[in-house]
């Protein structure tokens, strides 16, 4: 997202009330909150203002980051690299049980503040999201403890095989699931014993503040998490480029990737990218379609701005009707709304230029000749309808509802079916009769390959077309079950790298092997 002209520095207020909950809204670096106008080496503006998604209500004054900044981040997580490196495995996994415990304990301010500044639903970020977050950080406090050291023998010496922490790690955000996002890297990058410096997206920077806090409540050295706010051409691209950064790990667009990929390959960075997806939903005639028309329903789940998101639902033409008929009684119950109202299903998209974004690929296809069966734009009965009120003084509801969307008549090479909309907008297609051929064609025939979902009443089915399926991960019968000792990560252009498990430790850590001769010691001693 290309920032705002730089306006002239000024002394913003520090604290922002959102959703009754203080958040500071300044960096923290090397474990003191520092304002962007404290920084004279600092060539942009002193803040940014954040706003909320639900009303457009600005939310609080953001300290704006830039070089400076930057670099005092990187530089405050290679200072506290050693120390951290050097404590004990299992000390490491108590301070993350420690934070986890804060994350716990402020789960309903984290929930509300998460729900202001990017609009999901406040009840699934209070029983679903933060609760994983919490649970990220025990998980891999607990893996870490787990680690195999192997040793093995060859003609009579030792292989010893150690996970060496690797240095000052860089962790590149999205505006999506920002703090799950962000503690899926943030634990294990801890876990490992690298320091790190946190850049969450610029239009949901607070949680990530908050999580500052909490772990510096929990009692985390100063240093060995830092949080830098601002926009990706101003603070991301210099954390990229910094000389002692060690690794870094992105969530967000394929653009973005490509310009970090450059740059850390000058320096030769490993990266972990974890980008778009357009996958499939594979609906055969033999598959429980009231089944089949749940999981697709569930893909407005977050107004469709999920990554994994299967948006291009592909059905056996003589289930087609059927299908639709159980879709369309789904759609027609889900409440579209405020998203602190545990009624509402569906809340609003990011941003008015993201909706402009989802609305200009939905433009384009309807006059390219897909038909709408459903939705096909915003929801304009929302927008003079009252907020709830009394959490943190947002009004109204604003512009950001678009009507969940199914578009037919849709070509296989058009512009909806091969790109990211990222918002709650489905492609329906159909495959012949008995032609599994040619629905594998159609669910690998994109550049991504992120994740595919099945449905089948034919286990042998399952087993052959998942075979044949190019996606990190593939669901049969389900949808977004996910395990955190799972990999996770996608093919082609959905990314490089998985995360989890053990190959989250792969990528943060330097592996070394020590092989040791059998004798020869005594000849020193
Ligand atoms: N896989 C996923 O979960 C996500 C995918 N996306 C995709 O990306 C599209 C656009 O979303 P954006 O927010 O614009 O994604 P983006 O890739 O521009 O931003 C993601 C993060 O990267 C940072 N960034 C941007 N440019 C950078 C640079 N040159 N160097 C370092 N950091 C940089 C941003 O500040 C943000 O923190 C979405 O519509 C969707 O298609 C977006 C968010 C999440
Ligand atoms: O919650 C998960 O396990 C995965 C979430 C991934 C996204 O929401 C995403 O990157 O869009």
């Amino acid at each position: 997202m290309a920032p705002p002209a730089p306006a002239p520095p000024s002394h913003p207020p520090h604290t922002a009330t959102v959703a009754g909950v203080p958040v500071d809204t300044r960096h923290w670096i090397g474990g003191e909150r520092i304002a962007s106008a404290a920084s004279p080496a600092s060539a942009t503006a002193a803040t940014f203002t954040d706003h909320s998604p639900l009303d457009g209500a600005p939310l609080a004054e953001i300290a704006r980051g830039g070089a400076a900044e930057a670099r005092a981040a990187v530089a405050a997580a290679r200072a506290a690299f050693p120390a951290w490196a050097a404590t004990p495995p299992a000390e490491r996994a108590r301070l993350l049980h420690a934070v986890a415990d804060g994350v716990e304990a402020r789960i309903e301010d984290l929930a509300a503040v998460e729900t202001a500044d990017n609009g999901a639903l406040l009840r699934s970020h209070r029983r679903g999201v933060m609760p994983r977050v919490a649970h990220n950080l025990r998980y891999f406090a607990d893996r870490l403890l787990a680690l195999a050291h192997d040793d093995f023998e060859t003609r009579g010496h030792t292989n010893h095989v150690t996970w060496d922490p690797a240095g000052p790690a860089v962790l590149i955000t999205p505006w999506n699931a920002p703090l799950m996002l962000a503690s899926w890297k943030i634990a294990p990058a801890l876990a490992a014993g690298s320091t790190v410096v946190l850049k969450p997206a610029e239009w949901t920077p607070l949680t990530a503040s908050l999580f500052a806090d909490i772990a510096h409540e929990a009692g985390l050295p100063a240093g060995v998490l830092n949080v830098v706010q601002g926009y990706g051409a101003e603070v991301g691209e210099p954390l990229v480029a910094d000389p002692d950064v060690r690794r870094i790990s992105f969530t967000g667009s394929v653009p973005t990737a490509r310009r970090i990929a450059a740059t850390a390959g000058a320096h030769l960075v490993p990266c972990s990218f974890e980008l778009g997806g357009k996958s499939p939903l594979l609906v055969f005639a033999d598959a429980d379609l009231e089944l089949a028309a749940d999981l697709a329903v569930e893909q407005f789940d977050n107004a469709g701005q999920v990554c994994l998101a299967a948006t291009r639902i592909l059905v056996e033409e003589s289930a087609r009707e059927a299908f639709l008929g159980h879709f369309l009684d789904r759609v027609a119950k889900l409440t579209q709304g405020d998203p602190r109202d545990e009624a509402t299903d569906i809340g609003p998209n990011i941003h008015p230029r993201h909706v402009e974004r989802v609305d200009g690929f939905v433009r384009r296809a309807l006059d390219a000749g897909a038909t709408a069966i459903t939705g096909g734009g915003r929801n304009t009965g929302l927008a003079g309808l009252a907020g709830l009120g009394g959490l943190g003084g947002l009004g109204g509801l604003g512009g950001n509802y678009y009507l969940p969307t199914l578009l037919t008549d849709v070509a296989q090479d058009s512009e909806i079916v091969q790109e990211e909309v990222f918002g709650p907008v489905l492609t329906l297609q159909t495959f012949p009769d008995g032609d599994e051929d040619e629905a594998v064609r159609l669910a690998n025939d994109t550049r991504f390959g992120l994740a595919a979902t099945l449905a089948t009443g034919d286990r042998e089915r399952a087993d052959r077309v998942t075979a044949r399926l190019v996606a990190g991960t593939v669901w049969v019968n389900c949808f977004f079950v996910r395990d955190l000792s799972a990999p996770f990560g996608g093919s082609r252009a959905s990314g490089i790298g998985r995360e989890g498990g053990d190959w989250s430790f792969d990528f943060y850590c330097d592996l070394k092997n020590t092989v040791t001769a059998p004798k020869g010691w005594a000849r020193h001693g």
